[in-house]
C-alpha cells in the first residue's frame, strides 16, 4: 500500500502526538464538517494511494501540479476530492503559500459575493470596516472552490471575470486589486448536464476544466478499501488511545462486498464506530454493522424499531440544533447514542438525524444544510434517499 503523507501538518501520521493532545479531544464523532469556517490551516493530510486507478490519478496530480492551470475534480461525495486538491496544492510551486477551501454551497447568494471578492467600509449597512475576500487571502496560493455548482449565475460571471482580468473589486470599491491565485473546483454533479440545463455558465465551465481530475467511486477502486481501512483503523486507535485493533478475515471480505454509496467518508465513519465498539482488539462484521448486512447469531440484540430510531433523531436533532455550540453538542449526542444502543444502524441514523433536522428547519433546505455545515447538493441527496423529497 501507498500512503503520501506531507510534512506541514499531517495528523493522521501524528499519531503520537495526537494521542495525548488537544486534537484527540476535538475530532467531531461525525464527519459533518463545518463547511462555513475557511480551512486556512492546512489539516490532515494523508493519502492512500493503492488500487492502480488510484495510482494513475496519483502521477496525473505529479504532472499537472507544477502548472497554473485552473483544475476541476470531479466525483461523488466523499471520494477524497477536497485531499485531492490539497494534494495538487502541496506538490505545486504554491506548497508554501496559502491553500484556502471554501465550500460554495454553504453560503447565501448575498453572503458569497461579499466573502469571495471582499468589501469596502460602508458598502453595506453594517460593513464597518472594509474585509478582504478570499481571493485575495489566497493571494499567491490556492484556491478551492468547492461545490463551484452551487453558485448562483450572478456569481459566476464574476468569478469568469476575475479569472480573466486576474484582479478583484471589493463590494463598494472602485479600485481593483491584482491577484495571483490558482484556482481549483470541484463538484459532485455533472456540470456538463448543468450547462444543458442553462444552470451553469458554459464559458465558465470551459474555463474551470482545462485540467479535468475524475476521482473515482470507492466501489471501482476496490484495492483501495483495505488499505484505508487499515489507514483509518491507526489513524482512530490512536486518537481514541485504543490498543491496537484487527479487522477479522470476515469483517475484511465483507467491506471488500460493500458498495460504499458514501464513499471513503462512509468507511471512514464506519471504521471510526467500529474501533469504538471493538472488543478484545478485533472487528468483526458486527461491530462494522454494514447496511444490508445481518447476524444471524442468535444472542444478538435485535436492532431498533423504525419509530424508536426516528425518536432518537428527532430528540438528538432538536437537542443539537436548540445548542449554542453545534460542534460539541454533536459529539454528545452521538457519543449517547452509540453508548445507549450499540445495535443501532450508523447510516440509518445518520439519514433520520438530517430528516428531524430538516424538519425542526421546517423544511427549509438552505437552512438546515447551513446547520448542518452539509452543502444544499449533499443535504438533497441524503433527502432523497430518505425518500422525502423527489
Ligand atoms: N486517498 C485518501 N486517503 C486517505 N484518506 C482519504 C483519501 N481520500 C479521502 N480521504 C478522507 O475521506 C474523507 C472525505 O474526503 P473529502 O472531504 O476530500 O471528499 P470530497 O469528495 O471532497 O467530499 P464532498 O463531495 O462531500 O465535499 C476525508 O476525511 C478525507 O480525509
Amino acid at each position: 500500500m501507498e500512503l503520501l503523507a506531507h510534512n506541514f501538518r499531517s495528523d493522521f501520521i501524528r499519531g503520537a502526538n495526537l494521542a495525548k493532545g488537544a486534537d484527540a479531544d476535538e475530532q467531531p464523532l461525525i464527519a459533518f464538517r463545518d463547511a462555513t469556517q475557511l480551512s486556512l490551516i492546512i489539516r490532515a493530510t494523508a493519502f492512500v494511494f493503492a488500487d492502480p486507478r488510484s495510482r494513475a490519478l496519483r502521477d496525473v496530480i505529479a504532472r499537472i501540479a507544477p502548472s497554473e492551470a485552473t483544475v476541476l475534480i470531479t466525483g461523488e461525495t466523499g471520494t477524497g476530492k477536497e485531499l485531492v486538491a490539497r494534494h495538487v496544492h502541496a506538490m505545486s510551486n504554491r506548497r508554501n503559500a496559502q491553500f484556502v477551501a471554501i465550500n460554495c454551497g454553504a453560503f447565501s447568494e448575498t453572503l458569497i459575493e461579499s466573502e469571495l471578492f471582499g468589501y469596502e467600509r460602508g458598502a453595506f449597512t453594517g460593513a464597518l470596516q472594509g474585509k478582504a475576500g478570499w481571493f485575495e487571502t489566497a493571494n499567491g496560493g490556492t484556491l478551492f472552490l468547492d461545490e463551484v455548482g452551487d453558485l448562483p449565475l450572478a456569481m459566476q460571471v464574476k468569478l469568469l471575470r476575475v479569472l480573466q482580468e486576474r484582479e478583484v473589486v471589493r463590494l463598494g470599491a472602485r479600485k481593483s486589486i491584482p491577484i495571483d491565485v490558482r484556482l481549483i473546483a470541484a463538484t459532485n454533479i455533472d456540470l456538463s448536464e448543468a450547462v444543458r440545463a442553462g444552470r451553469f455558465r458554459e464559458d465558465l465551465y470551459y474555463r474551470l476544466q482545462v485540467i479535468s481530475l475524475p476521482v473515482l467511486p470507492l466501489r471501482e477502486r476496490t484495492g483501495d478499501v483495505l488499505p484505508l481501512a487499515q489507514h483509518f483503523l491507526t489513524t482512530y486507535a490512536r486518537r481514541l488511545q485504543v490498543e491496537e485493533v484487527r479487522l477479522t478475515a470476515d469483517a475484511e471480505r465483507a467491506l471488500l462486498a460493500y458498495p460504499w454509496p458514501g464513499n471513503i467518508r462512509e468507511l471512514e465513519n464506519i471504521i471510526h464506530r467500529a474501533v469504538l465498539l471493538s472488543r478484545a482488539g478485533f472487528i468483526t462484521p458486527t461491530e462494522l454493522n454494514l447496511p444490508g448486512w445481518h447476524n444471524a447469531a442468535p444472542s444478538q440484540p435485535s436492532p431498533p424499531s423504525q419509530p424508536a430510531i426516528t425518536l432518537a433523531a428527532e430528540t438528538a436533532a432538536d437537542t443539537l440544533l436548540d445548542a449554542h455550540d453545534d460542534a460539541a453538542m454533536l459529539q454528545k449526542v452521538w457519543n449517547h447514542l452509540l453508548q445507549s444502543d450499540q445495535s443501532i444502524h450508523f447510516e440509518e441514523l445518520q439519514q433520520q438525524l438530517i430528516v428531524a433536522a430538516w424538519e425542526h428547519c421546517q423544511r427549509n433546505q438552505v437552512r438546515t444544510a447551513k446547520r448542518l455545515s452539509l452543502s444544499r447538493n449533499v443535504l438533497r441527496t441524503y433527502l432523497k434517499r430518505a425518500q422525502v423529497i423527489d
